[in-house]
């Protein structure tokens, strides 16, 4: 496939320890939404608000690799492995800017993250380098920050079409299917030994399996 620097690209940061299909299905849909062909995934090397997860980032990133194989609207982009800094995204949103000005870039984050993003370094900064499109979460009904509430006023937008209509700046809320997982229940379930095949990818699991991550004997 030819590389064009001016197509859209859809682009989820996570820590995915491990990749789960609360990850993929909602970001599809959204994707798909807006008009999107693909999304790239993005493993963070080192998370810059939380603990370092007890699987490397390299078995992070080979899951998002094999998650690929079952779900082939994802690719991955393994930059932030090559920095040895936290993976903060208004350094990574940087690195694209300087790979093409005008590509339009959509920053997938779930209704947790959003809920966080005045936290985040140099927020504010990010909003000039992408669009930001909230996929639905349950359990997360809290109202955002008055800086959030600000930011809204100023960049959301109701229509997923805009969002290719410039580079940057729209913050939109994709009414996503909402999908009631996460990683830590994940890693709870798989060492607790239950059932985790529903949420993960098969090749995910089996690669759990065959490298005994989260517990697993
Ligand atoms: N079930 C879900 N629905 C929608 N978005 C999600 C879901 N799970 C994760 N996300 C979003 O995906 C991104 C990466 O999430 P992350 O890798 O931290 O997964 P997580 O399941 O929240 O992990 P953990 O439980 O370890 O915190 C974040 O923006 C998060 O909000
Ligand atoms: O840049 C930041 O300050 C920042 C703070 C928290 C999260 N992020 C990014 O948000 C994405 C999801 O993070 P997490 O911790 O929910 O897996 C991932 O790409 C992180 O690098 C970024």
């Amino acid at each position: 496939m030819t590389f064009n620097p001016t197509s859209p690209l859809g682009i989820l940061g996570g820590t995915f320890d491990p990749i789960h299909n609360g990850h993929l299905g909602p970001v599809q849909e959204a994707a798909q939404r807006i008009g999107l062909s693909g999304v790239t995934l993005l493993p963070c090397h080192i998370p810059p608000h939380r603990a370092t997860p007890s699987v490397s980032a390299e078995q992070r990133l080979e899951m998002a690799r094999l998650a690929c194989l079952d779900w082939p609207f994802f690719s991955v982009d393994d930059r932030e492995l090559r920095r040895d800094t936290p993976s903060y995204t208004v350094d990574t949103l940087h690195q694209l800017r300087a790979e093409s000005a005008q590509r339009p870039l959509c920053f997938f984050i779930g209704m947790d993250s959003w809920l966080s993003f005045d936290q985040w370094v140099r927020w504010q900064e990010i909003l000039t380098l992408c669009h930001l499109v909230v996929c639905q979460r349950p359990g997360y009904p809290e109202k955002p920050s008055n800086a959030l509430q600000e930011a809204l006023s100023q960049r959301q937008t109701e229509h997923p079409s805009a969002l290719l209509e410039r580079p940057c700046g729209h913050i939109f809320f994709a009414p996503s299917t909402r999908v009631d997982i996460s990683a830590t229940t994940l890693r709870q379930r798989l060492a607790a030994g239950e059932d985790a095949k529903t949420w993960l990818p098969a090749r995910v699991l089996n690669y759990i399996q065959q490298h005994h991550l989260y517990g697993i004997d």
